[in-house]
């Protein structure tokens, strides 16, 4: 451990926590841990945020706290209020109401020290396209404060981990889409900040350039003591990189859980779904404990048999089609689908 480290540790009130979870450097931060005990390691602390624009309210009321190790996944249909959020998170927007700390500081009345602890991809990952992609990571560089060999092992590392070496002679301009958010990436990186406020990040990719660009989501959220926020409306990328959601619509909070928890929340979770040669009747299935329902599909070739709350029917399912003789192709359980979790919430929202 570096020399004094321990005295300067022992003597932080416990009410600076958060800033000195920003001040210390990892790998300290695991060491201030274990010294401080019990802390409570809040990065991001949204409270009562609201925006209007005009008459409209795109933010309403809207709270929730992101903890180190976190990749939350920030979801809402169109116009949910997800950019606004994010605006007013990174300091680009004045809230008309309410509050948000990075850190320990506040956006509004420290928002220098709060942009310090963030990188932030726009929505479009707008750049400035008549500047080589070398040119505009160092000028990024420089604007984050970084100098001399500092700004060139920062500029390097970027480069590296988003795979920009071939590239970087380019004009933005004429990259492609998945390279300009690639790039776009890297600005938001070269600082190592502890908080990603990534804006779609995968929006308008094909799906080899989604794959790409979701590994690196995970790359950049697999140090611990970092927080990545992603704005999506993609269901699939929630289920891919994000260990948390909370969806919105109309700017208020609908729900906040992990996947597993939202889908947990499906009409289909623990369902069991048939794939059969020839349709069966279905009414034995009906009469099974714990069965809510039978939905078909394929002409009767698919059975998919809907599970009350709290039931397990997998195995009953099962037997029933062996007592049957049923020629089953295919049985599969499911864990929930999001995209109905998703579309019930916000249609309840408009309704
Ligand atoms: N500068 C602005 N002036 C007026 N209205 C705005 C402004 N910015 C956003 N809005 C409105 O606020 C609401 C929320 O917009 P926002 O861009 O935050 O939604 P979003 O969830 O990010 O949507 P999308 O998924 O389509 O990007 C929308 O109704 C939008 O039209």
């Amino acid at each position: 451990m570096p020399s004094g480290l321990c005295d300067r540790i022992r003597t932080v009130p416990l009410a600076c926590t958060v800033d000195v979870f920003c001040a210390l450097r990892r790998p300290w931060t695991a060491v201030a841990s274990i010294f401080l005990g019990e802390v409570e390691e809040v990065m991001i602390k949204i409270n009562s945020l609201t925006k209007r624009f005009g008459e409209h309210v795109a933010v309403d009321n809207l709270s929730f706290e992101v903890s180190p190790g976190e990749v939350l996944g920030f979801l809402g249909p169109n116009g949910a209020g997800k950019s606004t959020t994010m605006k007013m998170l990174t300091g680009f927007l004045t809230p008309d109401g309410g509050s948000a700390s990075i850190c320990g500081f506040d956006i509004g009345t420290q928002t220098l020290q709060a942009q310090r602890q963030m990188g932030y991809l726009p929505e479009g990952a707008p750049c400035y396209g008549d500047m080589r992609v070398r040119g505009f990571l160092e000028f990024i560089a420089e604007v984050r404060g970084l100098r001399g060999a500092e700004r060139q092992r920062q500029v390097a590392r970027a480069v590296e981990q988003l795979q920009l070496e071939g590239v970087l002679g380019q004009t933005i301009e004429t990259l492609s889409k998945g390279f300009k958010r690639r790039v776009g990436l890297a600005q938001a990186i070269l600082h190592d900040p502890q908080v990603l406020i990534l804006d779609e990040p995968t929006d308008g990719l094909d799906p080899n350039q989604k794959h790409q660009v979701r590994g690196l989501i995970q790359q950049l959220a697999s140090d611990s003591n970092k927080i990545v926020v992603i704005s999506t409306h993609i269901l699939e990328e929630v289920s891919a990189v994000c260990s948390r959601a909370v969806v919105i619509a109309h700017g208020r909070l609908l729900a906040d859980g992990t996947p597993d928890e939202l889908e947990a929340r499906s009409r289909y979770h623990q369902a069991v779904t048939l794939s059969l040669q020839q349709p069966v009747d279905t009414q034995p299935l009906l009469a099974l404990p714990g069965v809510q329902g039978v939905e078909l599909a394929r002409d009767g070739h698919q059975v998919t048999v809907l599970a009350a709350p709290g039931a397990v029917i997998f195995p009953a399912v099962g037997e029933l089609a062996r007592q049957q003789q049923w020629q089953v192709q295919e049985l599969s359980v499911e864990r929930g689908r999001l995209d109905e979790v998703f579309r019930r919430l916000t249609a309840e929202e408009a309704a």
